[in-house]
């Protein structure tokens, strides 16, 4: 039957039964709740049940063309066979003459567009519970070989419960096997991928990674981090991951470090959802709420509110929240929180800064080497660090490795090569060098002289690599967890600095343990001894790091990526 828009009507719904029987089904059309590019939306009333729905019509004049027709098919097809709380649910969908139905469970609280529209940007809460509720849609999207492609405020839905719930899969595609690439260039200008624009390697699953760095930026600021008035320049700039964070908004580094981690050019260096969910950014030690008071759709949550999920908040006037540290913590914003401040010549270096977060070890134990400091950068290029022997190295994102003498004249490049895939490595002199490892060495420069702030300053440091040539300490693995940084060095030494400024220095060979307390006392046991301990703080990271250690063992390609403890 057909439909006056905008008057009210009895839409009804042709149901022939396997037996050949026909009964109709009624709905009443009611509030008008918004169009898209093809469809009008309404709020229906099964007339049977009294049951609300959301009813997206599309009149059949708009499908003559057999790829529209196609994509309205691959939409149902798709969204039909999802079932998560944070997805619109689909009910089911028929045709009259005129319109096909697809009828949705009702989201009575518009989308993320308007609210942000109302709020301007929200406080950091609000965003890892909306953020939470999206990644957990986009896990079972993903384990379901599904790819949004659209994801955007427009495109989040809000219950009456004030659940996130994602909708529109018009452009979601669903992958045949697994490294499946797509080529469609699709998705909305803002939120759109590089790689996607780029259009040469396919694209897949990362897009929507992509996507949700650009949702955080755009709920944590206020505006889509890639906007201009013109797309073109918007593409542009996407292309060269040209965006700042404005100075006026006041933002945890935690998320600033979120938002740069994600927003990699690199599809294949974005973090997975589940490293997501266990940055910093989402770990503060507050209690993340699963829903937020629908008074949050007009204005910013109560003081009062917020104090219940976190126990020592500061909030500024823009309605920003901002977890004060209650606990000493790892460098763990370290580069990449800073990374602005780092090889960027936009804005103007803060390197006391800097410096408060390097941390470095108080002295050498025995001829033992270790990681004095180090600097996260692998948002973008690698892992920096200085020994305590004084060499700097980088752990490159490739894997490749360098390693530069105190001296400053050599270094080894090191490579993984063969099936085996042992480290092969090549010295060469810094004036003279193969023309490929120009970039790395730039960047190794950049990292040295970033790192090199105060170990200068510091006496009694062991600055000797007379063996630099037979007997080089490089770092050949290394990881993060929640609560700890992991390095593993070529002498065998396994390193762990707590989120809390304790170490543990397991050296395998000489079979000794070095613990440094929260007070930055180092001592040194055997093994044996320190297992045993009555030091609960120490045997306890000791426990700890042998978990991490073995979980890195079984299984070496996760090294680079997150373990809970
Ligand atoms: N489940 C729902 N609950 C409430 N309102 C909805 C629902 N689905 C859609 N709407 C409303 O209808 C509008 C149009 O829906 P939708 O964006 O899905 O249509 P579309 O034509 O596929 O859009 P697009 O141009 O983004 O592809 C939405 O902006 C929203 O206001």
């Amino acid at each position: 039957m057909a439909n006056n828009d905008d008057q009210p009507a009895i839409i009804e719904e042709k149901i022939v039964r396997v037996n050949g029987e026909v009964a109709i089904r009624q709905y009443s059309k009611g509030r008008f709740l918004g169009k898209g590019g093809f469809a009008r939306c309404y709020e229906f009333a099964s007339m049977e049940t009294r049951k609300l729905t959301a009813a997206k019509i599309v009149p059949k004049a708009s499908l003559t063309k057999s790829r529209a027709k196609q994509k309205l098919m691959t939409e149902i097809k798709i969204h039909r066979s999802l079932h998560h709380p944070n997805i619109v649910g689909f009910e089911h969908f028929f045709e009259d003459s005129e319109n096909v139905y697809i009828l949705l469970e009702l989201c009575t609280n518009q989308t993320m567009n308007e609210l942000l529209r109302r709020r301007k940007r929200l406080t950091e809460l609000e965003v890892q519970c909306y953020l939470s509720q999206v990644i957990s849609a986009l896990s079972y999207l993903h384990g379901h070989r599904v790819i949004h492609r659209d994801l955007k405020l427009g495109n989040f839905f809000l219950s009456d419960k004030m659940e996130i719930k994602i909708g529109d899969f018009g452009l979601a595609t669903k992958l045949e096997f697994d490294g499946e690439k797509k080529r469609t260039i699709c998705g909305t200008p803002n939120y759109i991928a590089p790689e996607v624009l780029d259009g040469k390697q396919g694209h897949s699953y990362e897009v929507d990674i992509w996507s949700l760095g650009v949702v955080a930026y755009t709920l944590l600021v206020g505006k889509p981090p890639f906007e201009t008035s013109d797309v073109k320049t918007t593409y542009r700039r996407i292309r060269m991951n040209a965006y700042s964070f404005p100075e006026n908004v006041p933002l945890s580094e935690a998320s600033k470090n979120l938002v740069t981690r994600i927003l990699v050019t690199d599809p294949t260096k974005r973090p997975t959802l589940t490293e997501i969910l266990a940055h910093e950014f989402f770990n503060q030690g507050n209690t993340i709420p699963k829903t937020l008071p629908p008074s949050t759709l007009a204005c910013p949550p109560a003081a009062s509110y917020l104090r219940q999920f976190m126990p020592g908040i500061t909030s500024s006037a823009s309605g920003n929240v901002r977890l004060t540290e209650t606990t000493p913590s790892l460098p763990r914003s370290t580069a990449r929180g800073v990374k602005d401040d780092f090889m960027n010549t936009d804005r103007p270096v803060k390197k006391e800064e800097i410096n408060r977060q390097l941390r470095s070890s108080a002295s050498t134990t025995g001829s033992e080497i270790w990681v004095k400091k180090w600097v996260d950068y692998s948002s973008k290029y690698g892992l920096g660090y200085t020994l305590s022997n004084g060499a700097t190295g980088v752990f490159f994102n490739d894997s490749t490795k360098i390693i530069l003498n105190v001296a400053g004249n050599k270094f080894k490049y090191l490579e993984r090569k063969g099936a085996e895939k042992q480290d092969v490595c090549n010295t060469y002199l810094l004036t003279e060098y193969p023309k490929e490892l120009q970039k790395k060495i730039t960047l190794l420069q950049h990292f040295r002289s970033y790192l090199e702030g105060d170990i200068k300053q510091e006496t009694g440091d062991v600055a000797q690599d007379d063996n630099f040539d037979e007997n080089i300490i490089y770092v050949k693995k290394w990881m993060r967890t929640r609560h700890a940084i992991m390095f593993r060095l070529s002498n065998k030494i396994v390193q762990v600095n707590f989120q809390d400024h304790t170490e543990i220095i397991l050296s395998s060979e000489s079979r000794m343990v070095t613990y440094v307390n929260k007070k930055g006392e180092r001592n040194t046991y055997p093994l044996a001894n320190a297992l045993e301990s009555t030091n609960l703080e120490m045997t306890k990271r000791l426990k700890y790091t042998k978990e991490i250690l073995s979980s890195m063992l079984s299984n070496p390609k996760q090294q680079e990526k997150e373990h809970e403890p």
